[in-house]
C-alpha cells in the first residue's frame, strides 16, 4: 500500500491541474492541486475532483501555473488514466472545435467521450476471449464424471470457443467453466476475430474507374473530394475500393452514414466485401457496446467503422481515409449542446490527420458545390446509373381543380394500379406523418391547436389522439368540438396513416407498408417493414425515411404527393432541402433491370423549383441557387451565426437579443458584420416558451469569429442572460 506523504502546505509556484469538466455551462477550466507524488499527469488524462458538494469526472486539459496564488486549491481526488484518454490529433481537433463552436471545452470532451467513459469507468477490453481445455485438461477428460463440467469439456475438446459462442451453446456455462478453471483443466485464450473472405465486387465501370483512380492517387495526403454521382451511380462501390486500398497499407478507415441509412443491409454489404470485421456505432448501440468501438478504435483493433453523427469523435490514430455519405443530410449537424457538423469536422480531422476524405451525394450540398468550384475540393462525378439501369422517367400531375381522394388524383391512382398489374412495387410519398394535419370543426371553423405551440395538432389513430409533432404534447380527440359543442369535428387534409387506410381499401389484393416515425422507431424495423413488402406487387407508403439509399430493386413507380408547402416556405435552405428530397426519393424508382417512373403531383405544376429540377436536374438547380445565394450574400457565400433565446415572455427574449446585438457591435466597432434581428422564430411559441433569434453574419469566416470571441465574455455576464435561455449556433442549419 503506498504512503501518504505528510500534508504539505500547498507551494503556490508549483504547477496546478487544469481540469475540463462537463455538464457546466462555464467557458473555463477548472484550477486543483496535483495528487501528492502524481508528476506523471499529462493532458488528455481523466480525473476525479471535488466540485461544489459532489464529486465530478474531468479531463487535465494543462498542467500549469495556477490562475491565482494556488493557496487554497482544493486537492484532486485521483487520475484515472495511466496514459492520455484523448491525445494527439483527436485532442488538438477537440480545442479547436471548442473554439469554432465557441463552447466550453469541458462540454466538447463530454460530447466525444461515450458515457462510461465520460462517467469515469475504466477503457473496456476489446479482445474477444475464449476457452479450450489445457494438456491437465485433454488427459483429464476421461475421468470426468458425467454433468455439465465434463459436456463442456467434451466440446472445447474440439477446439477452442469464443464466449459470446458459450452464451448461445449452454445455459450457465460460466459454474461449469469455473469447476474445471479451479482444476486447471482449462485455459483462457484470445480469439482473433471471424472473418471471411472478402467477396469480389462488381467490375467498376469507367466513371468508378477514373474516381477510384483519383482517390488512390493522393491518398498518402490530406484531400477533399466531392463524389457527385446521381443515385444509383455506385457510389458506395467507389468507397468500398478506397476503403481495401486503405486496409491493405494497413490503415483505419472512418464512414460517416446517416441517421437512417445504417441499416443491417449497409452493414452486411461492407463486412462481406472487405473481409474484415466492420465496427458499428449508432444510437441503437448500449453504453457498453459504444465504449468498446470507442475503445477498440482507440487501440487501433477496429479497422473499418461505420457509424452515424458521433462516430466522428472516434479516435484513429492509424487513420487512412475518411468518407461521408450523403454529404448534404440533415442529420449530420447536431441541434442542442455542442452544435457541431460532423461532415465539417470530419474534414477539419482529415486534414490535421493528413489523408483524404470523401464527400459523397447525388444531392450535395451547396456549401460543398461551392467548395468544389473554388478547387479547395476536387469535383469527381458519376453521371450515369451503374449496371443496367436507368434514371426514371419524371411526370408532373396538376391537380388544380381536380377531384382528389386522400389528397391523391385518379391519374395517380391509376398509375398504380397500372404498376401493381404490372407485377411492381410502388412508393407513395407524403412528407407528413400522421393520420390529418389538422382537427377542424365543420360547424364553427374551430381547429385543434397545441396549447403550448403556435401549431395544430395532428390527428393520428384514424382520429382518437391528437398529437403535437413540436412538443410531444398528446391527448384523446374531443367527441365534439369544445367551442361550439357540434359533432360535426372533421380531420382535414392526409397525412401517411390516412394514405395507408386509403390505398388498403382500393388495393386489397396486395400489401400495404407504411413507414414512418411512427412504424419505425428503429432500424430494424425499417429492415423488417421492407421485408414484409416481398418481391411481388406492393405499395409502400412514407416520410422521407424513405429516401435515403434503400435499395428496393422492384420497385418501379414513385408517386410524390403534398410537396406544395414546401415551396413556399421562409427558411433560405427550404429550396435546396426540397430539391435534395424530391431527386433522393425519386432515385428509388427503377434501381434494376425494369425502368422507373416518378409522377409528381402539385398544384403548382409552373413553380421555377419544379420547372428547374425536371428540365436540368439537380445540376442545374444548384447553379440557379448559388446565383441567387451570391446575389444576397447567402451561406455559403457569407458565414452565419445565430443566437436563440427563449423565455415565457417575448419582451424578456427580445432584451436580451438587443443586448447581444449591441455588444457585438460595440466590441467589434471595424468589422464587417451584419445583424438581421432580434425576431421572433418562424414558430414564435414552442413547449410553452416564446422564442427568439438574432443572427450574425460576415462574408469573412474569421471577422466573424474575431467579434465572437470579442463580445461573448461581456455577453455571458449580462443580467439578461439569467433571464432567459440562450445559445449560439455557428453555422446554423435550421432558421428555426
Ligand atoms: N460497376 C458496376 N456494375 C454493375 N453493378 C454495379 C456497379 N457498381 C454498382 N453496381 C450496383 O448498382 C447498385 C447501386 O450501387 P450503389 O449502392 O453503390 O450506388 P450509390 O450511388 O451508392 O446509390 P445511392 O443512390 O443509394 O447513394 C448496387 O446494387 C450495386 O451493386
Ligand atoms: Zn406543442
Amino acid at each position: 500500500m503506498p504512503v501518504t506523504p505528510p500534508p504539505t502546505p500547498s507551494n503556490p509556484t508549483r504547477a496546478v491541474w487544469k481540469v475540463a469538466i462537463g455538464g457546466l455551462p462555464l467557458p473555463r477550466l477548472f484550477d486543483y492541486r496535483p495528487i501528492e507524488g502524481d508528476d506523471g499527469a499529462v493532458p488528455g488524462c481523466r480525473v476525479r475532483v471535488p466540485f461544489g458538494s459532489r464529486e465530478r469526472i474531468g479531463v487535465i486539459a494543462a498542467v500549469g501555473p495556477a490562475d491565482d496564488d494556488g493557496a487554497d486549491l482544493k486537492p484532486a481526488l485521483e487520475r484515472l488514466d495511466a496514459t492520455p484518454l484523448l491525445a494527439g490529433e483527436l485532442w488538438d481537433s477537440l480545442r479547436w472545435l471548442a473554439h469554432y463552436t465557441h463552447e466550453p471545452f469541458g462540454e466538447v470532451v463530454a460530447t466525444a467521450l461515450p458515457t462510461l467513459l465520460r462517467h469515469g469507468e475504466p477503457l473496456p477490453h476489446t479482445d474477444r476471449l475464449g476457452w479450450r481445455l489445457s494438456a491437465a485438461g485433454v488427459d483429464a477428460l476421461p475421468r470426468l464424471r458425467p454433468g455439465r463440467p465434463r459436456r463442456l469439456a467434451e466440446r472445447l475438446a474440439q477446439g477452442e470457443v469464443a464466449e459470446d459462442e458459450l452464451d448461445s451453446l449452454f445455459d450457465d456455462w460460466r459454474a461449469a467453466l469455473r469447476s474445471l478453471d479451479g482444476r486447471g483443466l482449462v485455459e483462457q485464450v484470445v480469439m482473433t476475430p471471424a472473418t471471411a473472405p472478402a467477396q469480389p465486387g462488381p467490375e467498376p465501370n469507367d466513371e468508378q474507374r477514373a474516381a477510384i483512380d483519383a482517390l488512390l492517387a493522393s491518398r498518402d495526403a490530406f484531400g477533399a473530394f466531392l463524389l457527385d454521382g446521381i443515385t444509383g451511380s455506385g457510389k458506395t462501390e467507389v468507397y468500398l475500393h478506397a476503403i481495401a486500398d486503405c486496409l491493405a497499407r494497413g490503415k483505419q478507415a472512418l464512414v460517416l452514414v446517416p441517421e437512417i441509412g445504417l441499416t443491417p443491409q449497409t452493414l452486411a454489404r461492407f463486412r462481406a466485401r472487405l473481409g474484415v470485421p466492420v465496427y458499428a456505432l449508432h444510437s441503437g448501440l448500449s453504453d457498453g457496446e459504444r465504449a468498446r468501438t470507442w475503445a477498440a478504435c482507440l487501440r487501433g483493433q477496429a479497422r473499418v467503422v461505420v457509424g452515424t453523427r458521433s462516430a466522428v469523435f472516434l479516435p484513429l490514430p492509424d487513420a487512412g481515409l475518411i468518407v461521408v455519405d450523403e454529404e448534404h443530410d440533415g442529420s449530420y449537424k447536431q441541434l442542442d449542446g455542442i452544435r457541431y457538423h460532423a461532415r465539417d469536422f470530419a474534414i477539419y480531422r482529415a486534414s490535421q490527420l493528413n489523408v483524404p476524405i470523401v464527400l459523397g451525394s447525388a444531392t450535395p450540398s451547396m456549401e460543398s458545390l461551392r467548395n468544389a468550384r473554388t478547387q479547395r475540393y476536387t469535383h469527381l462525378h458519376l453521371r450515369k446509373r451503374a449496371g443496367v439501369a436507368k434514371p426514371p422517367a419524371v411526370r408532373v400531375i396538376d391537380i388544380r381543380k381536380r377531384a382528389l381522394d386522400a389528397g391523391l388524383s385518379n391519374e395517380l391512382i391509376d398509375a398504380l394500379s397500372r404498376t401493381l398489374e404490372a407485377g411492381g412495387q410502388a412508393l407513395v410519398f407524403k412528407n407528413r406523418r400522421g393520420y390529418a394535419p389538422v382537427l377542424l370543426c365543420h360547424d364553427c371553423g374551430w381547429s385543434a391547436e397545441c396549447p403550448r405551440c403556435d401549431a395544430s395538432m395532428t390527428v393520428h389513430a384514424k382520429g382518437r389522439r391528437l398529437q403535437c409533432h413540436h412538443c410531444g404534447a398528446s391527448k384523446r380527440s374531443p367527441d365534439a368540438c369544445p367551442d361550439c359543442g357540434g359533432l360535426a369535428l372533421q380531420p382535414q387534409g392526409a397525412g401517411t396513416e390516412k394514405l395507408e387506410e386509403t390505398l388498403a381499401a382500393r388495393f386489397p389484393q396486395v400489401p400495404v407498408v407504411r413507414i414512418d416515425k411512427g412504424t419505425t422507431r428503429n432500424r430494424d424495423a425499417l429492415v423488417g417493414h421492407i421485408e414484409a413488402l416481398g418481391q411481388g406487387p406492393g405499395l409502400l407508403v412514407g416520410t422521407q425515411m424513405l429516401a435515403k439509399g434503400h435499395d428496393l430493386p422492384g420497385l418501379t413507380l414513385v408517386a410524390v404527393v403534398g410537396i406544395d408547402e414546401g415551396l413556399f416556405s421562409a427558411d433560405f435552405r427550404a429550396p435546396e432541402k426540397l430539391a435534395q428530397l424530391l431527386v433522393q426519393v425519386s432515385g428509388r424508382a427503377g434501381r434494376a433491370d425494369r425502368p422507373g417512373e416518378v409522377l409528381l403531383q402539385t398544384h403548382h405544376p409552373e413553380h421555377p423549383l419544379l420547372h428547374t429540377l425536371l428540365t436540368g436536374g439537380y445540376a442545374q438547380f444548384a447553379d440557379e441557387e448559388l446565383a441567387l445565394r451570391e446575389e444576397v450574400q447567402f451561406p455559403p457565400f457569407a458565414h452565419m451565426a445565430m443566437f436563440r433565446a427563449e423565455a415565457r415572455d417575448m419582451d424578456v427574449a427580445n432584451a436580451f437579443l438587443v443586448q447581444v446585438r449591441a455588444h457585438l457591435e460595440a466590441t467589434s466597432p471595424g468589422a464587417v458584420l451584419t445583424t438581421h434581428g432580434p425576431l421572433p422564430a418562424p414558430m414564435p411559441r414552442r413547449a410553452g416558451y416564446q422564442r427568439a433569434q438574432l443572427v450574425v453574419s460576415s462574408n469573412a469566416r474569421p471577422a466573424l469569429h474575431a467579434a465572437l470571441d470579442a463580445a461573448l465574455p461581456s455577453i455571458r455576464e449580462l443580467p439578461e442572460a439569467r433571464r432567459v435561455r440562450w445559445s449560439l449556433d455557428v453555422d446554423p442549419v435550421d432558421l428555426y
